[in-house]
């Protein structure tokens, strides 16, 4: 991501990614395996533990959320390879300018969300490692000083991360997870822990759909070629390091330091100790190197987010953005102590906001042009006075999903906990997809169809205003 500051595409301007930009097969699957490669899922194993779950179902709830997430995410990259355009830009296109301001809202507010549990994550694991405490100041300190990376366009510690950390990561939780499961008795291994939180299963598979979702994947794919299963291996690697091993490896942390749901930081001091030889140094080193890494992800979703609203502005610079989104992301991680059960709500909204934006997207681009005979054309970024007022239809079906998804992962102010609702995240997209489609092909043979679509000015039918 460092590379892309000095010209990211991310404005209206220069926003469509030309083809001899596009990247390679080798550096995505590099760069999700960075990704994966992180402590999001050591601390999802984690929490599986302390929900009671065995080894297997904590593997099998990973594993199962990353297909859910793959039949997702397929079509999501899909839609930024084929546009070569970031997701807040598409936005502008196909929900129109009111849509365009929220989904810019939402990708700030889920991505500043992920920033903030990294960093009190990280501030959390030098408080185990070394007693620093301070947890708060660390972790907003950390937020501040985290946007250098997209701010100055470094690329050393992205090369380090992909090239030295995150393969040095991987040994050590394969060894770790070969250790303990050759030390652990059998009986333990299979047994349910005693659990102190409650979790059904298919709530746990939410979970993991949330700790993989992105949400802005246009953002990174527009990079990508443009054909639907190119992704395909970067994502089967990065789903086996994050979703299995990884979530072992946090399981058998749990197991092995005997630690509770709160006790991350000391729990990881006691893996350090336990398997990468007592190094400590070592061990806050690769936790430095991927948090910060996969916080670059959290920043420059942020600042492609922002960049659509504020990219325009005479005399305003990529580098204000930066600073900007810098400002939020460490108000929130200030705040994000406060919150209860913070990482199950960020990976709850994670799992149904953006992903409701983006399905309807795909929905408008791949399938609505064959059912109704209406093609958006996204060749170009409109600008803002020339995009619609707003695509109707689409914002009352995110809509329409998103309370639904909020009911039922149980994040609605008034609840006390969440329904027994299903895969609650699939849902939500599902409804989201199928009710656009639906509603948009209700309004497509009416008049003033490609205005209440949301077509920008230039490209509505003849004779709708
Ligand atoms: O940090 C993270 C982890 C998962 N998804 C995100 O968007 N950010």
């Amino acid at each position: 991501m460092g590379e892309t500051a000095e010209h990211d595409y991310s404005t209206g301007a220069a926003g469509v990614v030309p083809m001899d930009q596009r990247r390679s097969q080798y550096h995505f699957v590099a760069l999700w395996v960075t990704l994966a490669a992180g402590f999001t899922y050591l601390f999802l194993g984690f929490q599986y533990h302390d929900a009671g779950y065995s080894l297997l179902e904590a593997v099998g709830a990973g594993a199962i959320g990353a297909v859910a997430y793959f039949l997702y995410a397929l079509p999501a990259a899909y839609l930024g390879s084929t546009t070569g355009q970031t997701h807040a830009l598409l936005t502008r296109s196909v929900f129109g300018r009111i849509g365009s301001a929220l989904a810019t809202l939402l990708l700030v507010g889920v991505a500043a969300g992920w920033t903030a549990f990294a960093f009190n994550l990280l501030a959390t694991l030098f408080d185990g490692l070394y007693g620093w405490g301070h947890i708060t100041l660390v972790s907003v300190l950390l937020a501040v000083l985290g946007i250098a990376n997209n701010l100055f366009g470094f690329k050393g510690i992205a090369g380090f991360a992909r090239w030295v950390a995150a393969p040095l990561m991987i040994i050590w939780v394969l060894f770790l997870v070969v250790k303990g499961l050759t030390t652990t008795p059998g009986q333990a291994l299979a047994a349910r822990p005693a659990g102190t939180v409650e979790l059904p299963f298919l709530a746990g598979i939410g979970v993991a759909v949330g700790s993989v979702m992105w949400g802005n994947e246009p953002d990174t794919w527009r990079y990508g070629k443009p054909k639907l299963f190119w992704p395909v291996p970067a994502f089967a690697v990065a789903f086996a390091v994050g979703l299995v091993l990884f979530v072992a490896g946090g399981w058998m942390m749990a197991e092995l330091s005997g630690q509770g749901q709160y006790d991350f930081g000391p729990a990881y001091r006691y893996v350090v100790q336990y398997s990468l030889f007592g190094a400590l140094w070592l061990g806050a080193v690769v936790a430095v190197v991927l948090l910060v890494s996969i916080n670059d992800g959290n920043y420059y979703e942020m600042i492609n987010g922002g960049q659509n609203v504020l990219g325009q502005l005479p005399g305003w610079r990529r580098w204000h953005t930066c600073l900007l989104m810098a400002v939020i992301a460490a108000v929130f991680t200030w705040l994000f102590p406060s919150v209860e059960d913070g990482f199950f709500k960020v990976a709850s909204w994670s799992s149904i906001a953006l992903p409701s934006i983006t399905v309807v997207m795909c929905v408008d681009r791949f399938l609505l042009p064959r059912l109704t005979g209406l093609t958006r054309p996204v060749d170009q970024v409109p600008s803002w006075r020339e995009a619609a007022t707003a695509n109707w239809p689409g914002l009352v079906s995110v809509a329409l999903a998103v309370g639904f998804g909020a009911w039922g992962l149980g994040l609605l102010p008034w609840q006390d906990s969440a329904p027994a609702a299903g895969l609650v995240p699939v849902e939500t997209w599902l409804l989201a997809g199928l009710l656009y489609a639906a509603l948009a092909a209700a309004v497509a043979k009416r008049p003033l169809a490609t205005t209440v679509l949301g077509f920008g000015r230039r490209l509505r039918h003849h004779g709708d205003v």
